[in-house]
């Protein structure tokens, strides 16, 4: 019989045996997915001992999805991932300057599950290009429905963006070059007020210390800048006795409080680097999200191991996937690092309540980097390490998957 996860109240109710659809991906996508579902079962397996088991049910996007059914992303691959609440996806590659919008972005707006979740924190052993990545320990909500992400552009040279420009100047005398391309930035209090709500209730469930609000807002005022005042307005008014914010307290955060502060993007860019320790959760709009992720992912290895999770918290939908995209040049070669697709599966394992089967795959992936056994990313930045394939890789950790505690 099939098996469904599905949400009753504020409760994931999770079978021993879910259907979880995934979508395998373009590029490198296929072989990353066939070295993380061997992981993903093998943790289950071993964390459970045949008790539980997923029936994995793939559902059709990309290129793949293209040549059978003639569709980049059909209704039914939408439908199924809102009927089983659960799924995962690889890459999927979006075509530069013309062609489709992004299939990923779509997916994100259609469950409309706005906190893109990007947790980057180092593994020993991982090389780095700076010299204190144990620093970063940060956790990114990125806002995943709305800013320049909406695809809400007009074309330079089109009818369309003539109208438009046109209108702006007639109705607020705004100048813009006739042969401007156009793009649209909402930022509402919708989306900002669950967004930073998402930032503080996982801070106070994770005993963060502090909610960074990361903004532009100085320069684009009502859109960055009031991402920043409503921020911190809805931190006041709805965490007042869990928050203190720098004016408060001048940065003294008193026992068992969070500290929510902010920093202008740029700012932060540097200080990410010079004093990555100063930062913990960081809440900010969808440009700045995804641009601070690879950056910060950089820090601890490279966007080959940085995992990530698209969630509504309200319907429980999610889709995990990685930070990294389709990586297209090396397709098919078994090479690529499955990291942080296999990092996005211990994320939802802790999602689903199955934090057995979630420590049995950082068990694992933190055994065979301490071996040195690594894909070519780490490899080419060690000097003494055993390269391997993605497949190797994915063998590696199922072999380092032990009974110790995944902090041992
Ligand atoms: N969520 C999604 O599905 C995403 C999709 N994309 C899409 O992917 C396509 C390609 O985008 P692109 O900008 O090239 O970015 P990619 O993330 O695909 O690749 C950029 C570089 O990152 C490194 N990299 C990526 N994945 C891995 C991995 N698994 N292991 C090790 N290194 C990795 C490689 O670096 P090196 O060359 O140094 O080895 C690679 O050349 C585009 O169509 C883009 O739109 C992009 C991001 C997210
Ligand atoms: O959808 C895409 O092609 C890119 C998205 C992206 O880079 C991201 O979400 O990190
Ligand atoms: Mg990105």
């Amino acid at each position: 019989m099939e098996e469904v996860i599905r949400k009753e109240g504020d409760a994931l109710i999770v079978p021993d045996n879910p259907v979880i659809p995934f979508i395998e991906g373009d590029g490198t996508g296929p072989d990353i997915w066939a070295a993380a579902v061997r992981v993903f079962d093998a943790a289950v397996e071993k964390a459970y001992g045949g008790r539980r088991k997923i029936q994995w049910k793939e559902v059709l996007a990309g290129e793949k999805s293209f040549k059978k059914t003639g569709e980049w992303l059909p209704l039914e691959t939408e439908e199924q991932f809102r009927h089983y609440l659960v799924g995962i996806k690889g890459p999927l590659t979006t075509p530069v300057g013309g062609g489709f919008r992004s299939l990923n972005v779509a997916l994100r707006q259609r469950l409309d599950l706005y906190v893109c979740l990007r947790p980057v924190a180092y593994v020993p052993g991982i090389p780095s290009p700076v010299k204190r990545p144990e620093d970063v320990d940060m956790v990114v909500f990125r806002e995943n429905t709305e800013d320049v992400y909406a695809g809400l552009e007009l074309e330079s040279g089109t009818a369309d963006a003539a109208k438009l420009i046109n209108f702006l100047k007639e109705t607020y005398g705004w100048e813009i070059r006739p042969d401007s391309g156009m793009g649209i930035k909402p930022i509402s209090v919708t989306g900002t007020e669950r967004l930073v709500r998402a930032a503080i209730n996982y801070a106070i469930k994770n005993n963060r210390k502090s909610v960074t609000l990361v903004h532009k807002g100085n320069i684009m005022k009502y859109t960055e800048g009031a991402f920043r005042s409503w921020g911190y307005d809805l931190a006041k008014r709805e965490f007042g006795d869990r928050i203190v914010t720098w004016d408060d307290c001048g940065g003294d955060v008193p026992e068992g409080k969070i500290l929510v502060k902010d920093a202008i993007a740029d700012a932060f860019l540097q200080q990410i680097l010079t004093r990555a320790a100063e930062f913990d959760v960081v809440a900010t709009m969808n440009l700045n999200g995804d641009y601070m992720s690879d950056a910060l992912a950089a820090q601890i290895g490279g966007i080959g191991i940085a995992p990530g999770a698209n969630i509504n918290y309200e319907s429980g939908y999610a889709i995990f996937e990685a930070t990294h995209g389709t990586a297209p040049k090396y397709a098919g070669k078994d090479m690529v690092n499955p990291s942080s697709v296999i990092l996005s599966g211990r994320m939802m394992f802790e999602y689903m309540g199955w934090q057995e089967a979630a420590d049995m795959v950082f068990r694992g992936l933190k055994g065979a980097i301490a071996a040195k056994t690594v894909t070519y990313d780490f490899a080419r930045l060690m000097n003494d390490a055993r390269k391997v394939s993605t497949s190797g890789f994915g063998e590696a950790i199922i072999s380092h998957m032990t009974d110790q505690p995944a902090d041992a």
